[in-house]
């Protein structure tokens, strides 16, 4: 089988890994590649790391150049790509397999998205990380990949809400933990600001310094963990979500607690929720007892990389997630996504090893 690929937002951060993963990719023909304010511009201009495809042609984002594809990748700015995919699926014709990078279609509540975004509420497609646990539901708890193989819309999830839904999920889960008390502090590299201009992201003012952001509950990404967390069985979700750049490219280094459920649980039984909860995931990867996560560990891999303690004093449990906000943040959530929905093995084509020093 070989797919053909178009690549939307193709001269931003997020297309370029995508472009990345797919140029490895075994099943995938790369089509239009295509942008906004760089049409007409060689990619090679804006992606000089992707020396294969240097010579092709920033094309304009047309709904029916992109309809001519098999799959459509977007990774456009949010509010960006409703309209687009509006327009794409209103063409006669099967309609591509559409992954949306950006944070469009993830939301099923649409007073969060009106809370927290604003503009016309898109609405929600399959949520693009295969080991979301449904376990709300009557019956066996339900994997997301299973829905993923069904999918024809994916909504690829934000890659703080990956840190810190990978790391906490095992313990809502399995009931170790409350979720009505969690708290999450990140480090967080610039790529994930994308390539847009800032002036708070000058390299004068950001090298040699942590930055927070969007202190106070304020951060897009809450209401994202918040519906996670209760897709995954937890009930009265209350989430402190504190982001902070520092002088890194890449990765993001997220450290997330929430209290005991029942106090008398000990360190083991603790790691034993994690150690089950990670032993069939081919991208979560839990360190062995004393061993700490880095984002060196997971840059240019599609793993999270986790670790967990008990806290005995707090009575929290602690977990340390590290990962590539580009990679399994974005880019190789969409990849594994699309591998699911076209049938094709889950890892086919997705990097295990990270890229260190
Ligand atoms: N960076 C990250 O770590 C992550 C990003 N994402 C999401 O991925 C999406 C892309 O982010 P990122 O790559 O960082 O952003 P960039 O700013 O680096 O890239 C944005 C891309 O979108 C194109 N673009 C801008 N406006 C429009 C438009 N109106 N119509 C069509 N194309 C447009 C740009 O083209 P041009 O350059 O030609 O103007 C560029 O190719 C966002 O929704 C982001 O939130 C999700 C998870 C992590
Ligand atoms: C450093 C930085 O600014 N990071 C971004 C990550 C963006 C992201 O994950 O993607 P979406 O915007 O698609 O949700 C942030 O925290 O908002």
């Amino acid at each position: 089988m070989t797919v053909s690929v178009a690549v939307a937002g193709a001269s931003g951060y997020a297309g370029g890994e995508v472009l990345r993963l797919l140029l490895a990719h075994p099943e995938v023909e790369i089509g239009a590649l295509t942008a906004h304010s760089s049409v007409g511009d060689l990619l090679g201009e804006h992606q000089p790391h992707l020396l294969p495809l240097a010579d092709r042609v920033l094309e304009p984002t047309d709904p029916a150049r992109l309809a001519e594809h098999d799959v459509v990748v977007l990774a456009l700015p949010h509010g960006a790509s409703g309209a687009l995919t509006a327009a794409l699926e209103a063409i006669d014709g099967p309609t591509p397999l559409l992954l949306d990078c950006g944070a469009d279609h993830r939301l099923t509540d649409p007073a969060a998205w009106d809370a927290f975004y604003g503009g016309d509420y898109a609405g929600a497609w399959a949520y693009g990380m295969p080991e979301l646990r449904h376990a709300g539901e009557p019956g066996p708890a339900r994997a997301q990949r299973e829905i993923l193989r069904e999918a024809r819309t994916v909504a690829v999830p934000g890659c703080n809400v990956t840190a810190v839904t990978l790391a906490l999920q095992p313990g809502v889960a399995a009931g170790v933990v409350r979720a009505d008390d969690v708290v999450a502090v990140l480090a967080n590299g610039y790529s994930g600001a994308g390539k847009a201009a800032k002036t708070h992201l000058l390299a004068s003012e950001g090298l040699g310094a942590a930055m927070p952001y969007a202190v106070g509950g304020s951060h897009r990404h809450v209401p994202e963990i918040e519906q996670n967390l209760a897709v995954a069985g937890a009930t009265g979700v209350r989430l402190s979500f504190t982001p902070t750049l520092v002088p890194m490219s890449r990765g993001i280094l997220a450290t997330v607690s929430a209290p005991l459920a029942d106090a008398s649980t000990s360190a083991a039984e603790v790691r034993a929720a994690w150690e089950r909860a990670c032993a069939d995931e081919p991208f979560v990867h839990l360190l062995p007892a004393g061993q700490w996560p880095t984002t060196a560990a997971a840059v240019g891999s599609n793993h999270t990389v986790l670790q967990v303690a008990l806290d005995e004093r707090a009575g929290r449990v602690v977990v340390v997630a590290a990962l590539d906000n580009l990679g399994k943040g974005t880019a190789g959530a969409a990849v594994q996504s699309m591998n699911l929905a076209l049938g094709l093995p889950e890892t086919l084509g997705l990097p295990t090893t990270g890229v260190a020093p």
